[in-house]
């Protein structure tokens, strides 16, 4: 049986018990920074970001959190349907339950900055993004490759807004809050915990399904990317 790279690299892996997910972010490290120190990202850092983008960026991310809801609660139901550790199933229905207090922090930012959540259109990238998210809501999308794209899409929030908060940055004081959001430690502890659920996954899993997740790693990065890059311009 011939292997593809990936599937020997992942081989090589389930032999050597290495943790998959750092690799894969050393391996695609020129599409992680791309997601996680985008320019949208770098002027709410160095304070240059104008008014018109963040606007942008919050209509269609309230969106975006809307349809994440229910693929959070998909990744759930596929967590209670292994018969594994009931500790993943706590960590992921809390990510699911402070999705909540976002929907609500969403509603009341965009009453601050006079966004109308309700005439919000979504762009093509929100759109094509949220398509993606549904596909993986799927019943025959397995546990494994489902709780990655979770992993993923909060860790890049986790790693882009802790980058705003380090020293030397010059945030406007109204966006500290955001930062603050997915930024602050809890979240970067969320998203640790996260990483080790994807990895336990990870290593019980047959080459096919580390090779799948993988693909879901990147695409969830470029989708970010395409997110971020929407959020240039008018509302
Ligand atoms: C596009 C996007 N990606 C990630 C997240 C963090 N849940 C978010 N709110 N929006």
């Amino acid at each position: 049986m011939e292997l593809e790279a990936s599937e020997v690299e992942a081989e090589k892996f389930k032999s050597k018990k290495t943790n998959i997910t750092d690799s894969w972010m050393k391996k695609h490290s020129s599409i992680y920074k791309e997601a996680t120190r985008h320019p949208f990202i770098l002027s709410i850092r160095d304070g240059t970001i104008d008014s018109p983008s963040f606007k942008k960026w919050l209509g269609q991310d309230y969106i975006y959190v809307r349809a994440f809801v229910p693929f959070v609660a998909s990744v759930l139901v596929k967590a209670c349907n292994e018969l594994d550790d009931s500790s993943d199933t706590d960590i992921i229905l809390g990510g699911l339950a402070s999705l909540n207090d976002e929907i609500t922090w969403f509603k009341e930012e965009a009453s601050k900055w006079e966004v109308s959540l309700t005439s919000v259109v979504p762009q093509r990238a929100n759109l094509m993004y949220c398509s993606f998210l549904k596909s993986l809501m799927r019943s025959e999308i397995e546990y494994t490759v489902a709780v990655t794209a979770f992993w993923a899409i909060e860790t890049v929030y986790q790693d882009s807004f802790s980058h705003c908060l380090e020293d030397g940055s010059k945030i406007p004081e109204e966006l500290r809050e955001t930062c603050q959001r997915w930024g602050n430690n809890g979240f970067g502890q969320y998203c640790h915990f996260l990483q080790n659920i994807v990895d336990r996954c990870l290593e019980k899993a047959s080459i096919d399904i580390i090779a799948k997740a993988e693909r879901v790693f990147i695409t969830v990065l470029e989708h970010e990317v395409e997110f971020w890059n929407m959020s240039k311009g008018e509302i």
